[in-house]
């Protein structure tokens, strides 16, 4: 390379074209002429049904109508090959699966950074937790993870940067789940609860199976990222969960789900009216504090700081040294393709000139 030449792009293989892979591609597209769009070809685009690559770059306008007519069937094992050539490599997870989380320390012993919304590869196992920080530390390689907690909010960020700066993290609570906030935002005993986890779904908040945001799951993976992330190393059944998905629905195939969602209706309307006779609100909360977590429904008293927000907003304390007495409260929209894709983005841009 020439002493003064630019850097080559970064080469980018994107997995997952639903809500957010989507938003992926349109902010993408939007970037058509900017500076930002030199530092990045997208090389590779995939689902579970079919890829398309292409060495000189797939334009993202046109990445899903390429993927329509792509022959290529879609395979883990194709992103490497696809990603080969000059200048760093970034696999972006779009998707909540098990096997594109199983390959991130794989990936990152590679050399190829992880851009990642999927909370499946931090946020279970503290085995797979521990092999990708050893990876990317091994392979002086990035993992971004700031959209798998708070949708892209200063969350993770923040609590590195309060270590980096010698503080200690005391505790953390609050609303981590943005379907959850936007759901008990939205519920008045009124419209039965599970229409509006209709809506919630519809609207690209809640993951694929609505169920892994009720029944608590999806909040634990935040709590135990934010957890080990504070330098509290959890097992994932060390996190205390409770649950609102009642037993005959958490049965349930994915395909039967949506005519049995009404089963949420009756226990979440008498919940509401105990809180609503007290004065108090509904929230979903996480709690992390000398090393014991929980997560489930707490009725709130209608002024308490967790009770805040609006939408899909997350609203996170966090209690450290410098913040003993008044805790450090962040808050934003927590779910949604758009911000999702945005934090993702950030990442990416970051990794691109690491
Ligand atoms: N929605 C939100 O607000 C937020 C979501 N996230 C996370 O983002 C991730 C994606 O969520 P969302 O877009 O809503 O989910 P969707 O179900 O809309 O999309 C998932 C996508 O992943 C694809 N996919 C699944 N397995 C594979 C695989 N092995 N290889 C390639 N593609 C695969 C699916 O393919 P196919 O189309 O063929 O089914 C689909 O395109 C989840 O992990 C979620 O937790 C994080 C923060 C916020
Ligand atoms: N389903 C999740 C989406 C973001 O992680 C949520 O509701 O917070």
């Amino acid at each position: 390379m020439a002493p003064f030449a630019e850097p080559a792009a970064a080469r980018v293989a994107l997995l997952g074209t639903g809500t957010v892979g989507s938003a992926v591609l349109e902010r993408l597209a939007s970037w058509r002429g900017s500076p930002f769009a030199e530092k990045i070809s997208l090389v590779h685009v995939a689902n579970t049904r079919q890829s398309a690559s292409d060495r000189s770059g797939l334009a993202p306008a046109e990445a899903l109508h390429r993927l329509t007519l792509a022959p290529q069937r879609s395979s883990l094992e194709a992103v490497e090959a696809a990603l080969a050539g000059e200048g760093a490599r970034i696999v972006i997870d779009a998707t909540a699966s098990e096997s594109v989380a199983e390959r991130h320390a794989h990936w990152l012993a590679r050399g190829i950074h992880v851009a990642t919304a999927c909370k499946i590869g931090q946020g279970t196992s503290l085995s797979r937790w521990r092999a990708i920080r050893a990876a990317g530390a091994a392979g002086d390689v990035g993992y971004g993870d700031s959209a798998t907690v708070g949708a892209g909010l200063p969350l993770l960020r923040s609590l590195r940067e309060l270590q980096t700066g010698g503080d200690r993290i005391h505790a953390i609570a609050g609303v981590l789940s943005g379907s959850l906030a936007w759901l008990f935002n939205h519920y008045n005993g009124m419209r039965p609860f599970s229409a509006l986890v209709r809506q919630a779904r519809d609207a690209g908040y809640t993951e694929p199976d609505p169920r892994d945001d009720l029944s608590g799951e999806d909040v634990r993976r935040k709590l135990l990222i934010l957890a080990r992330t504070a330098g509290v190393e959890l097992e994932a059944d060390e996190v205390e969960v409770t649950s609102l998905v009642p037993p005959e629905l958490a049965i349930l195939s994915r395909d039967s789900l949506d005519a049995a969602l009404p089963a949420l209706d009756m226990p979440l309307r008498e919940r509401y009216a105990e809180a609503y006779k007290r004065g108090e609100k509904l929230r979903f909360i996480a709690r992390l504090q000398d090393g014991r977590a929980r997560v489930g429904l707490e009725s709130l008293p209608h002024d308490h700081p967790l009770a805040g927000g609006a939408g899909t907003d997350n609203r996170v304390a966090i209690w450290s040294d410098r913040y003993r007495t008044q805790p450090l409260v962040i808050q934003g929209p927590g779910a949604g393709a758009e911000v999702t894709a945005a934090g993702l983005l950030d990442d990416v841009l970051r990794l691109s000139t690491r």
